[in-house]
């Protein structure tokens, strides 16, 4: 070590001219330093995404460890004095700090390896580790395990990968942007967090989440209440804005600590005079649905957007965080994000707007509209699996469909804007329990609603309308008996209200179907049916199970002949745990009808998009409809002639989730001003009608004819006499006229004589003279 190296070691961490110091030209040691900045700064630029990060980071420990090799072989001790060293402390501590280094570095790569295996993918500075599972809340949160006994309490063992992410991140007070397949549990994993960061109740909204419809709001309402049943903490949803009720609704909202509602019931309330809402102690902001609620830009001024920065405006403490979560992402939104979400971390499970890959998904060619009817009506005969939803691009085709539907005995309702709140509510709950089998829908129920056991979706119009043979919210999960406390109106009513149809072999067809045949042909499956009971066994029975009837299973067929007060007995209490049995009380109407009566409903996840969903996004939503919660499901999307347009972005989406479709789909040329415009306007249709314009009664139309036709006679008659007398007239006129010239002539005829005569007159008088 020569008298530099001592310099250098004594002066370490202190700044100096050089010139002062008469060093002149050091430029071996400070030119390095440069160079090694500079490739940091690349480096940092190109990282965008957190195991870059984290390699740039591991990277840079690395680089420190050879810093502080170097600094080891320089640092062979001082000597000062004989046998005393200065830097032996130093080289203590940096050995220890290699370790630790060492040991992060390891827990990053471990951690990386855990996301990976999840599908996670991050970006952003210093991501928490993800989740391993619900009972590491308390260990690492000090989470109430009361909360999360509630957890466990609603059936989730473990949690899902967006809820492994976004939970830590959120529970950390880290402001973040989630994209998560559409049924992944995105709302516990926002619910959770803020459960926990609200603590006891405080009087005020202190969270607030806001999602697109009001049907969704309910929804997350619903779910919030679930799982904060062991706090104290008070959540109420916006519902109805009438006027006589604003002053009620801000009574709620201030008693409440969370708050679910959509932008503008919020705003509509924020902008009345008389109301004093202050959202200034939101701690916590969601927005669900985020991409939905950013659509547009704000020159477009589109409605959301405006509504969003007037309530982001009301959040105005400094404490409050932002998180955002969808199924699909948009450029729009992680623009905004960059810009006003500080320290923003990204999550995104799987791959960035791919569909659901729970959901089998199909492309079914129609034709044209007459073909999506009959292409529906097949799936019915094959046997579809209730529920379904059946996605039309506008209220007006929701409601022909139907019309359409109603009348195939298929337990068919339908939901669009122009329903009233109340029948909305009614049919959404039907839907949940089950009374309904088929929903007919717009996009209103495309994002976010949650209907479990939901199996089909059908997209009736190809990319803007759907065919939805849904069972609106049918929930058949866990509920084994259902007390009937007034009478059921019917049969099917009874059935809808209680069945638990998981393993359950009992079906009460009510009505018999018209005829054996029909009734065997159209799909009854028999495995497993232990037990059938005819109520009462028509005429044609034997005839019936001769034809054809598939005893695979059955073990027993009882022709029964029950006095009716055994329908009230059936109907007041029956318990279908592990009943075998199956009761024809009366032949259904239909085989259709028959056919949902029997459905097996183990296992059952189907969609039908009837229309042609105007996006891919909408896509993804929309036959995230099915396939939750780690269920699998099946999407059939119809399409015509007129739907190629958008053909290829959705058969992009459905290659993507590992569904087969043919290349010559994916090569087709995509005109983008079109696609631009079938997500503002829908394109036409033929109208959902196999009802024939009602022809006349003949006898009636030949009476019309015959009024016609003596109409035109009697017009005729009349033309024609007033064409004659137009002629008499004409003619009279011109008589006269000739008689005028004649007596005129005659006039002119005696002058002339008279005149000859007095020139005769007046020459003989000339003569004489
Ligand atoms: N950890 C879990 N384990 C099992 N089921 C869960 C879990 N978390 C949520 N679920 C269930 O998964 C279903 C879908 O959840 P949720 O509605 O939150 O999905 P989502 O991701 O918001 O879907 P979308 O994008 O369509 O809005 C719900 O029925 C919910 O109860």
């Amino acid at each position: 070590m020569d008298a530099y190296d001592i310099f250098k070691k004594l002066t370490k961490g202190l700044t100096f001219k050089h010139r002062v110091l008469g060093v002149k030209n050091n430029s071996q040691n400070s030119k390095p330093t440069v160079k090694k900045e500079e490739i940091e700064i690349k480096e940092e630029q190109l990282s965008d995404n957190e195991e870059d990060i984290q390699n740039h980071s591991d990277h840079s420990a690395s680089d420190s460890e050879g810093d502080t090799d170097q600094d080891e072989k320089d640092d062979g001790g001082l000597q000062l004095l004989d046998g005393v060293k200065v830097g032996q402390k130093k080289k203590k501590k940096e050995k220890k700090e290699k370790t630790e280094d060492l040991k992060k570095k390891l827990e990053l790569e471990e951690q990386n390896r855990f996301r990976n295996e999840h599908g996670i993918k991050t970006v952003g500075r210093h991501v928490p580790a993800a989740l391993q599972d619900f009972s590491e809340l308390t260990a690492r949160y000090n989470i109430s395990p009361a909360l999360v006994d509630t957890v466990t309490q609603c059936g989730y063992s473990e949690p899902t990968p967006v809820q492994r992410q976004a939970i830590a991140c959120m529970l950390e007070d880290r402001q973040i942007l989630a994209c998560a397949p559409t049924g992944s549990g995105k709302t516990a994993a926002f619910l959770l967090p803020i459960l926990h960061a609200l603590g006891a109740p405080a009087g005020g909204p202190r969270a607030l989440v806001l999602c697109p419809t009001r049907e969704l709001a309910h929804q997350i309402y619903r779910e919030a209440l679930r799982l904060s049943a062991s706090c104290q903490l008070r959540c109420s949803v916006v519902r109805s804005i009438k006027e006589s009720k604003v002053k009620e609704r801000e009574a709620t909202i201030r008693k409440s600590d969370i708050i679910v509602s959509t932008p503008n019931r919020l705003c509509y309330l924020l902008n009345q005079d008389n109301v004093n809402i202050s959202l200034d102690k939101v701690k916590w902001l969601i927005i669900d649905e985020a991409d939905k609620l950013f659509e547009g830009s704000a020159e477009q001024s589109s409605d959301f957007r405006q509504q969003m920065e007037q309530i982001l405006g009301a959040c105005s403490s400094k404490q409050r965080r932002v998180a955002m979560f969808s199924a699909t992402h948009t450029p729009a939104v992680a623009k905004w994000c960059r810009h006003h979400m500080k320290g923003l971390i990204n999550v995104t499970v799987g791959q960035r707007n791919a569909a659901t890959n729970l959901v089998d998904q199909e492309l079914c060619f129609c034709g044209n509209e007459n073909g999506k009817l009959v292409a529906f009506r097949q799936l019915v005969q094959q046997g579809l699996k209730p529920p379904v939803l059946v996605f039309v691009q506008s209220k007006d085709r929701a409601k022909q469909l139907f019309k359409e539907l109603i009348y195939d005995g298929i337990n068919v309702d339908v939901i669009h804007a122009d329903r009233t709140q109340q029948q909305r509510d009614n049919v959404v709950r039907s839907f949940r329990v089950g009374r309904i089998w088929v929903l007919i829908c717009t996009e209103l129920m495309g994002r976010g609603m949650d209907f479990r056991g939901v199996n089909l979706v059908i997209n009736y119009d190809f990319p803007p309308s759907a065919i939805a043979y849904i069972h609106r919210g049918m929930d058949f999960r866990g509920v084994n008996l259902v007390i009937n406390y007034d009478f059921p109106p019917s049969a099917i009513a009874y059935i809808h209200r209680g069945m638990d149809f998981r393993g359950v072999n009992l079906v009460i067809n009510y009505d018999f179907p018209p005829s054996a045949i029909a009734y065997i042909h159209r799909g009854m499956d028999f495995r497993g049916v232990n037990l059938v009971i005819n109520y009462d066994f028509p005429p044609s029975a034997i005839a019936y199970i001769h034809r054809g009837m598939d005893f695979r299973g059955v073990n027993l067929v009882i022709n029964y002949d029950f006095p009716p007060s055994a329908i009230a007995y059936i109907h007041r209490g029956m318990d279908f745990r592990g009943v075998n049995l199956v009761i024809n009380y009366d032949f259904p109407p239909s085989a259709i009808a028959y056919i949902h009566r029997g459905m097996d409903f183990r296992g059952v996840n189907l969609v039908i998009n009837y229309d042609f969903p105007p996006s891919a996004i909408a896509y993804i939503h929309r036959i995230g409809r099915a396939g939750r919660a780690g269920q699998k499901g099946r999407a059939i999307t119809f399409f015509t002639q007129d739907d190629v347009g958008n053909l290829r972005s959705i058969a992009s989406v459905m290659k993507q989730s590992g569904c087969q479709v043919p290349e010559y789909m994916l090569q087709l040329r995509q005109n983008p001003n079109k696609r631009k415009k079938l997500q503002t306007k829908a394109p036409s249709r033929d109208k959902i009608s196999t009802v024939l314009e009602k022809r006349p009664d003949k006898r009636r139309l030949e009476a019309a004819n015959k009024a016609l036709e003596d109409d035109k006679t009697k017009s005729t008659e009349a033309i024609k006499n007033a064409k004659n007398n137009k002629q008499r007239r004409i003619q009279n006129l011109e008589q006269q006229k000739q008689k005028n010239n004649s007596i005129e002539k005659g006039k002119n005829g005696i002058s002339k004589r008279k005149k000859k005569n007095l020139a005769k007159k007046n020459s003989n008088k000339k003569s004489v003279k």
